[in-house]
């Protein structure tokens, strides 16, 4: 079974209508389903996000003393720079954060300014790439026109991570444990490695790598808004036992101080009770950060979108 594959072409080609529905209508099932699908002739160079992951590459295969240059200041929503959670997390992957260039947070080293270029030039197709699917995601959960683009116009909170998973051990192979992603939705390109999994109706269905494919996952923003009807895709990564892997991830978030909650269209219009409580992004994120850098030692004690589900019992 593969997850399902939506060509973005009618939506940069003029007058295009049946082919913008078709796409709408596979997305809104992909959504009501599980939240996971791969996009394709969606404008993002396919050279470009072959060179973003390739320097990726270079610089994680710099030595510990150097990348730990470039370890995270203080200022940013999230620790923009190079970082290597601690040994007892469960995660076995370094990372590399970056946000919106002109916020002055990225770090990147001097001596290999492309990986900068490159990387500041995905951010931009990426963010790019978010504005649409955002907007196809406003028709599919048929909210009135531009209302997502309006309540989520300040595009400051997004970053993007480079990522190497070292390669598995006879003992364990967790890249990144079960999870959904907090935000809004989430862009994965990756290597030819493989390793991404989605859980769909309790089973693990692996994301197969596919050249110049981006793979798309709902976040939790888009499930607390619809009340449910849309689903926060739950996804991990297993990492590979002969070999290293490199991927890059863009989160397209929403501003720290905008609340989330469920949309009158998906409650009170339709005689539904809310199923979560309201919420600032910021706090949210803050808890979701706290399970990275303080890993709970029991895994049901990591905060995820039930820490604000309203119990109906
Ligand atoms: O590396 C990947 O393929 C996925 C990363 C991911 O799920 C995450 O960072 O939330
Ligand atoms: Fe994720």
């Amino acid at each position: 079974m593969a997850i399902p594959t939506v060509d973005l072409s009618p939506f940069f080609t003029e007058a295009n209508e049946d082919g913008q529905k078709k796409a709408i209508e596979i997305i809104k099932e992909a959504c009501s389903q599980y939240g996971f699908f791969q996009i394709v002739n969606h404008g993002v160079p396919h050279d470009l996000m072959s060179r973003a992951i390739e320097f990726s590459k270079t610089f994680f295969a710099f030595p510990d003393e150097e990348k730990l240059k470039f370890s995270p200041g203080s200022g940013a929503p999230l620790p923009a720079g190079y970082t290597k959670p601690p040994s007892h997390s469960p995660d076995k992957k370094e990372y590399m954060l970056m946000f919106q260039p002109q916020l002055g947070f990225n770090q990147f080293p001097d001596n290999t300014p492309d990986l900068r270029d490159v990387h500041e030039e995905m951010f931009a197709y990426f963010r790019k790439t978010g504005e649409l699917i955002e907007n196809i995601l406003n028709d599919c959960l048929g909210l009135p026109p531009a209302f997502l683009k309006q309540y989520n116009h300040d595009r400051s909170w997004d970053f993007m991570i480079s990522l190497h998973y070292f390669p598995a051990t006879e003992a364990e192979n967790c890249g990144i444990g079960e999870h959904e992603d907090a935000n809004i939705m989430s862009f994965v390109i990756q290597d030819d490695v493989g390793g991404l999994e989605v859980k769909k109706d309790g089973e693990w269905i692996p994301v197969a790598p596919a050249p110049g494919t981006i793979v798309v996952n709902i976040g939790d923003c888009v499930q607390v808004w619809s009340n449910k009807k849309f689903k926060s895709a739950t996804h991990r990564v297993v990492r590979s036992k002969e070999r290293h892997r490199h991927s890059l991830a863009f989160f397209y978030t929403i501003k720290g101080d905008k609340l989330i909650e469920p949309l009158p269209q998906f409650t009170e219009e339709i005689g539904e009770a809310p199923k979560y409580r309201g919420f600032l992004y910021k706090d949210y994120q803050a808890l979701r950060l706290r399970n990275k850098t303080h890993p709970p030692s029991r895994p049901e004690d990591i905060i995820s979108i039930t820490h604000y589900e309203i119990s109906t019992k």
